[in-house]
C-alpha cells in the first residue's frame, strides 16, 4: 500500500518529539556532533543497520565528528511520511549510545 504524505501539522506533531530536528524544504534533517572521527562513523554504521532493518534510507553524511541525515520518501514523490518520522525516532535512540549530541 503506498505511503501518503503527511500534512504540515502532523509533521510539526512529530517534531514536537524529536528535539534536534527540523523541516528542511520536504525534508526532515538533523546533524549530530560526537567524541571522535571513530564514534561518528561508529553512528553511521548503526544508522546504516536502523536503515537496512526498516527498508528506509536517508542521506547519511559523515564528517570529521559529525553525523548528518536528510530524509523524505522517495515512492510519495519526495515528501515527508511517517516512514521519515519512524526513522527520526529510531536514530534518536541510537545517537546517545554513541556519545552523540
Ligand atoms: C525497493 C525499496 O523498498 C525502496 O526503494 C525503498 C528503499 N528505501 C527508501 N528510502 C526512502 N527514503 N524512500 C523510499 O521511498 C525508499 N524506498
Amino acid at each position: 500500500m503506498a505511503v501518503e504524505p503527511l500534512s504540515r501539522k502532523e509533521i510539526e506533531e512529530g517534531l514536537s518529539e524529536l528535539p534536534g530536528w527540523s523541516l528542511d524544504g520536504d525534508r526532515l534533517t538533523r546533524s549530530y556532533r560526537l567524541g571522535s572521527h571513530f564514534a561518528a562513523t561508529a553512528l553511521v554504521v548503526h544508522v546504516a543497520r536502523i536503515q537496512e532493518e526498516l527498508d528506509h534510507h536517508s542521506e547519511l553524511t559523515l564528517g570529521y565528528d559529525t553525523v548528518s541525515l536528510a530524509v523524505h520518501t522517495h515512492s510519495a514523490g519526495g515528501v515527508v511520511t511517517r516512514l521519515d518520522i519512524e526513522l527520526a525516532r529510531r536514530v534518536e535512540q541510537a545517537a546517545p549510545v554513541h556519545g552523540a549530541r
